[in-house]
């Protein structure tokens, strides 16, 4: 099995591997067609589903994987969100999110301001590409979930529908 997933960030490409174990799997940059900083479950999901059709419009038999993510509102709090969506090459639409925590105060503001999150995560933690590494929810969570394994479980969740739709449909 061929899998296109519709980014070059290791934490994405590396999730995807981390659950298809016999596949091959590469990362193509795509577009998300969303703004670089989605804000709500709807555009992270459009994002997702954006970057995985592009992905198996490339390669015939192929899979395309996209997993985007965002932030979204509940009341006054500013949650991560992520998405991910398979699509495979009869153009069916499997979609899944991932678990989310909320962003203090201080990373809320800074997003306001129109900032990206992974910017406002490198200032916050003094690191270098926290969103290719650990993750916002990595900082967090004090390491407890990591940014890769947050997505390996939206790539399972994508796998197992996937999975079950072939079984009982195909
Ligand atoms: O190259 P791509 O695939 O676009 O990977 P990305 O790291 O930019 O990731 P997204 O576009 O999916 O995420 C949208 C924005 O939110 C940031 N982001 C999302 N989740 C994050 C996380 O857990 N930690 C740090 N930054 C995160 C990310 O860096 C972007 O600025
Ligand atoms: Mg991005």
């Amino acid at each position: 099995m061929k899998i296109v997933v519709g980014s070059l960030n290791p934490t994405k490409i590396d999730s995807v591997k981390q659950v298809f174990t016999e596949a091959e799997v590469t990362g193509v940059e795509v577009e998300s067609k969303v703004a670089a900083q989605p804000f709500s479950d709807e555009e992270t999901l459009e994002g997702a589903i954006n970057r995985a059709r592009e992905c198996a419009s490339m390669k015939k038999e192929s899979l395309g994987i996209g997993l985007e993510g965002g932030v979204m509102e509940i009341e006054d709090d500013l949650y991560l969100c992520n998405w991910g969506a398979l699509v495979d090459h009869k153009e069916n639409v499997y979609t899944a999110s991932g678990a989310r925590i909320p962003l203090p105060e201080e990373i809320k503001k800074q997003l306001e301001k129109g900032k990206e999150l992974g910017e406002v995560m490198d200032d916050y933690a003094n690191k270098l590409e926290v969103s290719k590494n650990e993750g916002a929810i990595g900082v967090f969570t004090n390491h407890v979930i990591q940014r890769q394994e947050m997505f390996s479980h939206v790539v399972r969740l994508l796998q197992g529908q996937y999975q079950f739709y072939q079984n009982h449909y195909e």
